[in-house]
């Protein structure tokens, strides 16, 4: 997959006089690398100064008024195509921070944040490549970060989905913990968190985003993720999953609570058909590779709300990605579950949360004489908290590669 070019409209453009790239962060996981990047060419504070009306510095912007405009950017590359990542951040010199102006950059010295264990795997290859060093950020940390800043700082960032219907969800602000985060990547981690950074990864399972896309490719021989998923939307799983009808001669098994159009045995069909792989349409064998992954995601989230009592279970990665049927399965898997005690809720930004918290954890140093400092800390970015601070795209998802507007005002 070529990443699309990353618009950054107008006067934003790094390479035109003035522009500036800052706070480049990259979550680099087991099949997708995620990048954040933040970029600005005005300081809102210098405009004011400049038509005499008031002039504040960044440190003493206020929260009505905001200290710089800019867009917060999003793309993502295959992890196996990592030398596409390399050259798009080498092209639009991502790396170089505020640096990007001199004729000799000081590259050896800079530092991009980075979690995933590619900050572990890759860090040689960026070294060699870029000349930068990534200094690695614990990913837990970063999806619980990621995950936090989200809920607190964008306006209708979770939602709930069911039988087709997208609700957000009112954050309270201080009725947010504790909640469970499920994060389908290439596998699963489920975390118990309590508090900005306060957290515990409580369980996971290796059944995840890699095993659908891995066994899908083998069962169906799709080239790429957004086939298979296509795929998937116009599948029939009913033709391969062996239903509680099936077995009951179309009743249900309501003693039990088991409708007939219950799924029994996920492929379960497949053992008595008399059928070969290629006697199965691939729609079909994508559909009930989906409904088997979603539901067992949502089976282990609940089991695990359940462990903890908590009510609330937020679902990221980019397995998601917005993707109907998946949100479906695992709310509807939750909800039976839990007799509805227990809410799945999703989040827009969901596959960037690592990236984010990466992102954010540029704040989180204090003060000192390194370049990474310098150069990618050119405002207090915990001002982003101050309150619902960065607009959506007007269809309210982000694809491969989006941007938004957001302004930073001083905390
Ligand atoms: N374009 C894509 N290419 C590959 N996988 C994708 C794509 N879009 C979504 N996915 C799904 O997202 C999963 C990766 O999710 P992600 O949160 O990025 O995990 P990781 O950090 O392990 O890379 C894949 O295993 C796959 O199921
Ligand atoms: C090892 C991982 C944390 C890596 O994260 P990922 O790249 O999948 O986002 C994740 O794949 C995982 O939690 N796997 C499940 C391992 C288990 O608990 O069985």
């Amino acid at each position: 997959m070529d990443p699309k070019e990353v618009e950054i409209p107008g006067n934003s453009d790094p390479n035109q006089p003035g522009g500036r790239i800052s706070h480049l962060a990259l979550d680099i996981g087991g099949s997708l690398i995620k990048m954040v990047y933040f970029s600005t060419n005005y300081d809102v504070d210098d405009e004011v100064g400049r038509s005499g009306k008031k002039s504040l510095g960044v440190s003493s912007g206020n929260r009505d008024h905001p200290v710089l405009k800019g867009r917060l950017h999003f793309v993502k590359f295959q992890t196996s195509k990592i030398n596409d990542c390399l050259e798009f951040i080498k092209t639009k010199q991502l790396h170089l921070g505020g640096y990007q102006h001199l004729e000799a950059p000081p590259i050896d010295k800079i530092i991009i944040k980075a979690t995933g264990g590619g900050a572990h795997k890759y860090a040689d290859l960026f070294k060699e490549k870029l000349g930068i060093s990534l200094d690695k950020e614990d990913e837990m940390n970063c999806l619980v970060g990621g995950v936090n800043f989200l809920l607190k700082a964008v306006h209708q960032e979770a939602f709930t989905y069911m039988d087709g219907q997208k609700e957000f969800v009112q954050i309270d602000h201080n009725d947010l913990y504790p909640y469970l985060l499920v994060n389908i990547g290439s596998g699963v981690s489920m975390l118990k968190v309590d508090g900005d950074g306060k957290f515990e990864r409580v369980s996971g399972t290796n059944v995840g985003g890699g095993t659908f896309w891995g066994l899908g490719r083998l069962l169906t021989n799709c080239k790429s993720f957004d086939e298979l998923l296509e795929l998937s939307h116009r599948g029939n799983n009913r033709v391969i999953d062996m239903l509680v009808g099936d077995i009951y001669g179309g009743m249900d098994y309501s003693k039990v609570g088991l409708s007939s159009t219950a799924i029994a045995s996920s492929f379960g069909k497949a053992i008595s058909d008399n059928k070969e792989l290629e006697d199965y349409r691939p729609e079909d064998l994508a559909r009930s590779l989906l409904r088997m992954i979603s539901n067992n995601i949502g089976q282990i989230s609940y089991l695990n709300a359940l462990r903890f009592g908590l009510k609330r279970i937020f679902f990221g990665g980019f397995f998601i990605q917005g993707h109907t049927y998946a949100m479906d399965t695992i709310s509807v898997a939750v909800h039976f579950w839990s007799k509805g005690e227990a809410k799945a809720m999703f989040s827009r930004h969901e596959g960037f949360l690592g990236a984010l918290g990466a992102f954010r954890s540029y704040d989180k140093h204090g003060p000192d004489d390194s370049l990474v400092h310098q150069s990618m800390r050119p405002f207090p970015f915990t001002s982003f908290l101050a309150g619902d601070k960065i607009c959506s795209p007007p269809n309210g998802e982000l694809n491969e590669t989006e941007s938004v507007d957001c302004s930073v005002y001083a905390s």
